[in-house]
């Protein structure tokens, strides 16, 4: 028997991200090749009419799975009866600004629509930050949609884990597929940690340590953390645009991982509401490596912290508690 269509809200869906993502929804990439879906797309008023443009596209290109599209500037319509929450409406930051310039601007969109998803959205409606900056838009959303679970709002950090795959892909010329297990820890932005240490590469003689593959550990603690932490602002030195395709496809990485689980022996990075694990202060969004199952993430444990990781966990923490306490004078 077909199944129901799912509901899958994306706000500013008019903007670039939008444009790259919805067409990877309606082809199935996020939910499976089986599971039809209806797409909600937000914008707001002075981008109308490029978003009726985007619904145009949509139909003429006759996705099989798309059961239909609400385009919409009204929240409330936005909002109502949506699964799977993308949450992209904002303002991206452009060259020489930091992500947190954007601040005062996307977490007042935050705080309002948190409370049109929390009185509108299907129950249990999973939802994903990507607008930057991504962990504190994405706290501000949960604290001002207290009847959410927390474990149902997160925030992307997957597009700086495949980063770090593809970079060791790149040094170790080896498929970026047979690399695993990196991790982001902490905020998407430059203070992030990129972290090696439990990573590992598939080989012919089995799984191997990137560590111990790379053997050049100037390489791993040097320019390859400041090569992920810094890839967002090199794109927009090159593009004059901030990543979109990339942004996109990570998105839905995150989202078909977190409902259709990880693969065995897998880990991925997500921002996610911290319970304290990792000595992580809780009552922030902060990205850990986890692992999903029955559409439930968990925070992977037991992982050795070494000294130098210990100092940069906790230095991007202390940069997300800033960030909180600058979200909240700009709502005040
Ligand atoms: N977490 C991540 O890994 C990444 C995050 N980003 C962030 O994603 C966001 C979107 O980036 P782009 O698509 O490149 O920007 P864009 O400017 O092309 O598109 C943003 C869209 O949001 C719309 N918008 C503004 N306010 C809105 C509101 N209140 N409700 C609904 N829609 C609204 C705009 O009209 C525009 O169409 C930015 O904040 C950017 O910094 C970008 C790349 C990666
Ligand atoms: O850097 C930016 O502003 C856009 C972004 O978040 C990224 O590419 O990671």
């Amino acid at each position: 028997m077909a199944k129901e269509p799912v509901r899958v809200l994306v706000t500013g869906a008019a903007g670039q991200i939008g444009y790259a993502l919805v067409p990877m929804i309606a082809r199935g990439v996020i939910l499976g090749a089986d599971q039809p879906v209806i797409l909600h797309l937000l914008d707001i008023p002075p981008a109308a009419e490029a978003l009726n443009g985007v619904k145009m596209e949509l139909v003429d290109a006759a996705f099989p799975l798309l059961k239909g599209v609400v385009a919409t500037t009204d929240v409330v319509e936005a909002c109502t009866g949506v699964n799977i929450a993308v949450m992209v409406g904002g303002f991206p930051r452009k060259e020489g600004m930091e992500r947190k310039d954007v601040m005062s601007k996307n977490v007042s969109i935050y705080k309002s629509q948190a409370s049109a998803l929390e009185k509108h959205a299907a129950a249990n409606c999973k939802v994903l930050v990507v607008a930057n900056p991504a962990n504190t838009n994405a706290l501000i959303l949960k604290e001002f949609a207290p009847s959410i679970p927390e474990k149902n709002i997160t925030c992307l950090t997957r597009l700086d884990h495949n980063r770090a795959l593809g970079q060791v892909s790149e040094r170790l010329n080896v498929q970026v597929s047979d690399v695993k297990n990196v991790i982001i820890w902490g905020n998407h932005s430059s203070t992030q940690y990129p972290d090696v240490n439990h990573a590992t590469v598939k080989t012919p003689s089995g799984e191997k340590a990137v560590r111990e593959l790379v053997a050049d550990d100037a390489w791993l603690t040097g320019e390859f953390i400041t090569t992920v932490q810094q890839r967002g602002a090199a794109i927009i030195k090159a593009r004059k645009l901030s990543s979109a395709l990339s942004a996109a496809s990570s998105a839905c990485d995150h989202i078909r991982d977190w409902v259709l689980g990880t693969p065995e022996g897998t880990w991925v990075s997500m921002g996610v509401y911290s319970d304290g694990s990792y000595n992580v202060p809780s009552g922030l969004i902060y990205s850990f490596p986890v692992t999903c199952q029955n559409g439930e993430w968990k925070i992977v444990q037991g992982l050795s912290i070494d000294e130098f990781s210990r100092k940069k966990l906790d230095a991007t923490a202390d940069e997300l508690s800033e960030e909180k306490a600058l979200a909240y004078s700009c709502l005040s």
